[in-house]
């Protein structure tokens, strides 16, 4: 039986690690499968979108302060005033304080170009010269293709703070050439743009310049300190990043890859890096592939739970079957043998009395015959239950074949086991009916003693023969063995 046991831990642990291994390769292959198609999606097109909505946003952002410098650059006030020998600057500051206020901007300036003055909203800033390095903006505007030019510099009119100009021409009703005027915003504009993409995307945006200098980024403290050429990571991708035009590329960071995009941004002059670390892109997959595992392990769990329950029922029920009598439900003759031997050991062991009885229903046969075989089986159930009633809780009874049991009385002597047979024989008496029957069911019972060495089949045989002794006497008696 311990074979079979074994057999049952062997199929559950089996089952157990099928089931396991199982859920563990489809899950892994699925992380894997999904980890391949999320990464291709952020570098073919997650991260392009990004990118893309970003340069949209700066270059609608853009549109406003354009459109209002241009208004600026064509106001016949202005144009008049420039004209007519910029008389009286009171004017002009009104003006740009004006603007200002309508338009909500951070700055507003106008540059004449005849006497090279810088006005804004205060007054008169300064004058520019064409030997300033700082001036060469304005004097290098006045051959720019185009009526406008966004330059980014430090503002002298505000603590020199990094500012985006929109800088527009301004031109006679002939065309001539007067002088310059426009807007500054605050790179904080920009700042609080790249914030709320990190909080809407949950990737960290920034911009550089062509040399590689962040210019913009939510930790306001990388603003100009930071290069990408010394950064721990990006700097191996670094010279691809500020020598095209966009693209897509891949660098190790501290916790795995990182993915890029970068854009160049020709109204800024600076370069849009998008970055997103794997590690962060597939953190929602590794949840999955954690609460799968945890679904996988429960569900592991109860189908060897169930498995372990049902081999054990099955098992419990081979063992019935493989020792029990189905008739009576008493030990049948291949385990007795088994509860022969331990009894005996424990007998010589402890050096208590043993005895055994063989007994047999009295012609059975006539029973049988006379009210059929299932009057002959319920015959049989009765026996064992009063033979079981007797039964002290160390002894064994067990159906030996056909009409013949026997009983293993552990610690019994002789006369007290004779006693045991005669009550047995009373019960089986007094108490069996058979149905239209009046004739009482009687046994006939041989008692042995067990000597040390003895065989079951020689006390069988001893006790055998004292049981013919008792049918050859008459029936319903007990013989012992002197
Ligand atoms: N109903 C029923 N009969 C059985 C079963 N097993 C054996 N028998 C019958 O039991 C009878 C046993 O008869 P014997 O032991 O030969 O003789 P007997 O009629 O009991 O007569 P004595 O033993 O000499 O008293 C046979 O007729 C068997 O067919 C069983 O499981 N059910």
């Amino acid at each position: 039986m311990r074979l079979s046991i074994n057999s049952g831990n062997r199929l559950i642990l089996t089952l157990g690690a099928i089931l396991v291994a199982g859920f563990l390769a489809v899950n892994l292959y699925s992380l894997r499968v999904s980890s391949d198609a999320l990464r291709e999606l952020l570098v073919r097109n997650t991260l392009p979108l990004t990118s893309n909505n970003i340069y949209s946003d700066i270059q609608e952002s853009l549109l406003r302060p354009i459109y209002i410098a241009s208004l600026m650059a064509h106001d016949t006030f202005l144009i008049d005033w420039m004209t007519s020998g910029e008389q009286d600057p009171e004017q002009v500051q009104r003006y740009l304080q004006a603007i200002q206020q309508r338009y909500d901007v951070f700055s507003a300036f106008v540059v004449s170009d005849l006497s090279h003055r810088y006005y804004h909203f205060d007054g008169i800033l300064k004058t520019v010269t064409p030997t300033s390095l700082k001036d060469q903006w304005f004097f290098s505007m006045r051959s720019h293709p185009s009526a406008y030019r966004v330059d980014i510099d430090t503002n002298e009119a505000a603590k020199h703070r990094l500012t985006i100009f929109i800088n527009h021409k301004i031109q006679d009703q002939d065309g001539r050439y007067l002088g310059i005027t426009g807007l500054g915003l605050e790179v904080a504009t920009m700042s609080s743009l790249i914030a709320s993409y990190k909080e809407r995307y949950d990737r960290d945006i920034f911009f550089v310049n062509r040399l590689g200098l962040v210019q913009s980024h939510v930790e306001e403290a990388l603003i100009g300190t930071v290069n990408i050429y010394q950064r721990e990571g990006i700097r191996a991708v670094a010279e691809q990043i500020l020598s095209g035009e966009e693209g897509s590329l891949r660098y190790s960071g501290e916790q795995g890859p990182v993915f890029v995009r970068y854009r160049y941004i020709p109204e800024l002059d600076w370069v849009l890096i998008v970055e997103q670390p794997e590690h962060s892109a597939l953190a929602s997959l590794r949840t999955a592939f954690y609460r799968n595992l945890a679904v996988g392990a429960g569900i592991t769990l109860i189908v060897l739970l169930i498995s372990a329950v049902s081999v054990r029922r099955f098992q419990r029920r081979l063992e019935r079957l493989a020792t029990t009598d189905k008739l009576s439900g008493l030990h049948n003759r291949q385990n007795f043998e088994t509860l022969y031997k331990q009894a005996t050991a424990h007998a010589e062991r402890q050096q208590r009395p043993l005895s055994l009885l063989m007994f047999d229903i009295d012609r059975f046969k006539h029973i049988n015959d006379q009210h059929g075989h299932l009057a002959g089986d319920r015959v049989i159930e009765q026996i064992a239950s009063i033979a079981q009633a007797r039964r002290r809780g160390t002894d064994v009874v067990a159906r030996w074949g056909g009409d013949e049991f026997v009983m293993l009385l552990s610690d019994c002597p002789i006369t007290e086991a004779e006693r045991l047979a005669e009550g047995l024989c009373r019960d089986a008496r007094e108490s069996i009916e058979v149905p239209n029957c009046n004739r009482p069911v009687t046994l006939s019972i041989g008692v042995v003693p067990y000597q040390q060495g003895d065989s079951l089949d020689e006390l069988l045989a001893h006790a055998d023969t004292l049981l013919y002794q008792a049918k050859a006497a008459g029936r319903d008696q007990v013989v012992a063995a002197a």
